[in-house]
């Protein structure tokens, strides 16, 4: 891709264990690893993607999920862009926790409960037989919350992991036209004030 490219920042939030770095990672890289590790504190990935016409580079930041991290992930909130808030269709626990993720996103985002925010919902995971958290149940949901854009994943198959991520900035779009805040020309964004020279990194 060349020309100039606008810089958004995505956080991926949810409980540990319920697949952030691995949709990153199949998102990024289009790898999956069945052994990976608990993320400890964040890390992120950049993804360059055009939609609508202009180009993007998505900067991916995986959250520690663990209740054990949350000092060491929550520094990284403000700034986004978008939140991917995600569980794990096999962890009824992890779908109630949304609303814990999305008050603590919130929170330390330092944005106002009620404003507009293109929050997206994965259901990850769906490659699993024993479900625990039904399609519609988790559909309800999020057209109760603020109709929030709803995908089922799979990030070990690849199951809707391009789509959810292509999703959330088209929803972002949708929403600054709604507001009128898209800017006429496409900001020129200059990487390295947002992120480090590499296109990765991590920080805990
Ligand atoms: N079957 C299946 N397993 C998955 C899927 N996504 C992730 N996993 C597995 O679930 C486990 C946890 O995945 P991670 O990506 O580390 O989860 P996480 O949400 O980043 O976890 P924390 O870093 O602790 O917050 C790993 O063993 C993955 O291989 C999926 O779509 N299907």
């Amino acid at each position: 891709m060349t020309g100039r490219s606008k810089l958004l920042k995505v956080v991926l939030l949810g409980d540990g264990g319920v697949g952030k770095s691995s949709l990153m990672n199949r998102f990024v890289s289009n790898k999956f690893d069945s052994q990976s590790f608990h993320t400890i504190g964040v890390e992120f990935l950049n993804k360059d993607v055009t939609v609508g016409g202009e180009n993007y580079t998505m900067q991916i930041w995986d959250t520690a999920g663990q209740e054990r991290f949350k000092s060491l992930r929550t520094p990284f909130y403000r700034g986004a862009d978008i939140c991917l808030l995600t569980f794990a269709v096999d962890d009824r626990k992890s779908f109630e926790n949304l609303p814990m993720w999305k008050r603590e996103f919130l929170y330390y985002a330092d944005i106002k409960e009620g404003s507009p925010f293109p929050f997206i919902i994965i259901g990850n995971k769906v490659d699993v037989p024993n479900r625990e958290v039904a399609e519609d149940m988790a559909r309800t949901w999020c057209a109760r919350n603020g109709n929030m854009p709803y995908f089922e994943t799979s990030a070990k198959d690849s199951t809707n992991v391009e789509k959810a991520f292509i999703s959330a900035v088209s929803w972002l779009r949708d929403m600054e036209d709604q507001l009128d805040i898209r800017p006429v020309q496409t900001n020129s964004v200059d990487l390295s004030k947002r992120s480090k020279s590499s296109n990765s990194g991590c920080c805990s």
